[in-house]
């Protein structure tokens, strides 16, 4: 359950006041998720989420990724439109966080993607690079390598045993790899938390994609790293080559890698392994009981390090060129 600020149908039914949807009916916190609070708001303009934006969604890059969902809809791509409030912002403050109110898509998230479902989500990450390309919003990576180092920094003054153990890895893993992030590869705006249950499908069919709140300008290749992660390994952190290949194969079939992107992916795959493992980490090891969320477990996310470090190219199931 992630709630971190509770909201009570009468705060509900105020702040949305302002944003035209009429008389709120009902009004229910949302089970998944880890990063922000979210409620499920029925109301007489439809079923819509209301969101208030937690801990590393900061406020100011709260423009580019509302701005980005909305330009993708705008391209016929299934995001879902935040709704403007009656001032034409789509950020308003409730309970000293700022909050929005999300357009509801259909679908529901994936846990154990099947290869068919792979390809399909591949395919549709494609289509979310091309038809972002053109979007003109700027925002850095709101969780990257500066930001890994301080999370790694934080961890440390907890960790103990396993954990100490993880956090000690991983900081050696982030030496080795800092002077082997590539540069220079073909870039635009990315989801950056491109995981199957963000991904909302009916049957085998991906319907939407949501959660578009770690995105920001990066390179493509830095997008699929963290997707292979997130769709190509079993809930131990072991390999499953068939839905790696197929995730690959969709994507491929709307936009071809280039060589160096190809090249780039150990190293990328390692260091988005240790990205996810890092704020795991941090939010097991800084969970507040009085919070209504679920923190994930980031040793699935470790034991993917190993399989990049030996990992060449070929390994990851790309058709040879
Ligand atoms: N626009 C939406 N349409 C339908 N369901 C949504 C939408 N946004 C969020 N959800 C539901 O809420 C859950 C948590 O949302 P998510 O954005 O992943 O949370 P967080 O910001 O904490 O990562 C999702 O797994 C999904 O079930
Ligand atoms: N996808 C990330 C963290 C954010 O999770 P979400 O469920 O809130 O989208 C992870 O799995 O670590």
């Amino acid at each position: 359950m992630a709630v971190f600020t509770p909201v009570t149908p009468d705060q509900a039914r105020a702040f949305i006041a302002d944003y035209g949807l009429g008389a709120l009916s009902e009004i229910a916190p949302i089970a998944e998720g880890v990063e922000n609070t979210n409620y499920r708001i029925e109301t007489a303009g439809g079923r819509h989420v209301l969101t208030l934006f937690e801990r590393r969604t900061d406020a100011a890059g709260l423009p580019f990724c509302l701005g980005l969902t909305d330009h993708l809809a705008g391209r016929g791509f299934a995001a879902p439109r935040p709704v403007r409030g009656a001032s034409g912002d789509w950020i308003g403050r409730l309970n000293g966080r700022p909050a929005a109110v999300i357009q509801w898509l259909q679908g529901a998230g994936l846990h154990t993607p099947t290869a068919v479902q792979a390809t399909a989500g591949g395919r549709l990450l494609a289509d979310l690079h091309l038809k972002a390309a053109d979007f003109a919003g700027r925002r850095a990576n709101p969780v990257g390598p500066a930001q890994w180092r301080l999370l790694a920094e934080k961890c440390d003054h907890r960790a103990a045993g396993d954990s100490r153990r993880m956090l000690e890895a991983l900081v050696a893993e982030l030496d080795r790899l800092e002077p082997l992030l590539p540069d220079g590869l073909p870039s635009g705006a990315i989801h950056a938390d491109y995981f199957p249950d963000n991904v909302l499908y009916e049957g085998d069919r991906p319907g939407g994609v949501i959660d578009f709140y770690f995105a920001h300008v990066g390179a493509w290749v830095w997008d699929l790293a963290i997707a292979l992660n997130a769709w190509g390994f079993d809930t131990e952190g072991r390999p499953d080559e068939a839905v790696l290949s197929a995730f690959l194969r969709g994507y491929e079939q709307g936009r071809r890698l280039e060589r160096a992107e190809v090249e780039a992916l150990p190293v990328l795959g390692a260091a988005s392994a240790v990205r996810f493992t890092l704020t795991r980490l941090h939010d097991q090891l800084f969970h507040d009981p009085d919070w209504l969320v679920t923190p994930k477990d980031p040793a699935p996310f470790f034991a993917r390090i190993a399989f990049h470090r030996a990992a060449s190219p070929a390994d990851y199931g790309l058709a040879p060129a």
